[in-house]
């Protein structure tokens, strides 16, 4: 087994979509990034990338490279997800949580769960997510930002363990 964390922030600011685990939530501002700042599908790359001792998503997808202007960050998340399959590596478990004051979540959690589990090709009995505020306090608080942490348990499948031995 092996175990990743990743944590995540975005700007909230007027005039951007506010996109969280594949799915579009109406708000009245959105989060600000290179791509489309998916802060809680980063944070899950960041836990999953970890756990594989692959890096960060910096070192995969440089945040000045074009190619990522806007781009779906599931589409990204499907690249992670090849990487580990290269590597021999089954998601076992992920929970995660959002950070956010607002807007209300809990709505779309299960969207988002199933978004993420399907472009994970996993079960989504495998992933758990939450939402909470920070009771009006820091960043998050003042709706300056979201933020969001994964961790994750990865499996090594028989391939990989028949490699290591
Ligand atoms: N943006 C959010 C934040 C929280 N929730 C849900 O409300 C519950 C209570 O949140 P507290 O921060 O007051 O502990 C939390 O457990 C979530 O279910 C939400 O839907 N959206
Ligand atoms: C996926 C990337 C690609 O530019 O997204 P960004 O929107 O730049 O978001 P951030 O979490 O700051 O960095 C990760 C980047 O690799």
């Amino acid at each position: 087994m092996r175990i990743g964390n990743g944590f995540d922030v975005h700007a909230l600011v007027a005039g951007r979509k506010l996109i969280i685990g594949g799915v579009e939530i109406p708000h009245e501002t959105g989060l600000a990034g290179h791509s489309d700042a998916d802060v809680l599908t980063h944070a899950v790359m960041d836990a999953l990338l970890g756990a594989a001792g692959l890096g960060d998503i910096g070192r995969h997808f440089p945040d000045d490279d074009p190619a990522y202007f806007n781009i779906d960050s599931l589409l990204l998340l499907k690249q992670v997800m090849n990487q580990l399959k290269q590597h021999g590596l089954m998601v076992e478990y992920i929970d995660a949580v959002i950070m956010a004051q607002r807007p209300k979540l809990a709505p779309y959690v299960d969207a988002m769960q199933q978004r993420l589990a399907e472009t994970m090709g996993i079960s989504e009995s495998r992933l758990n997510l939450k939402a909470t505020t920070t009771e009006k306090l820091g960043f998050v608080g003042r709706e300056e930002g979201i933020a969001a942490q994964a961790v994750t348990l990865l499996k090594e499948t028989v391939t990989a363990k028949a490699v290591q031995e």
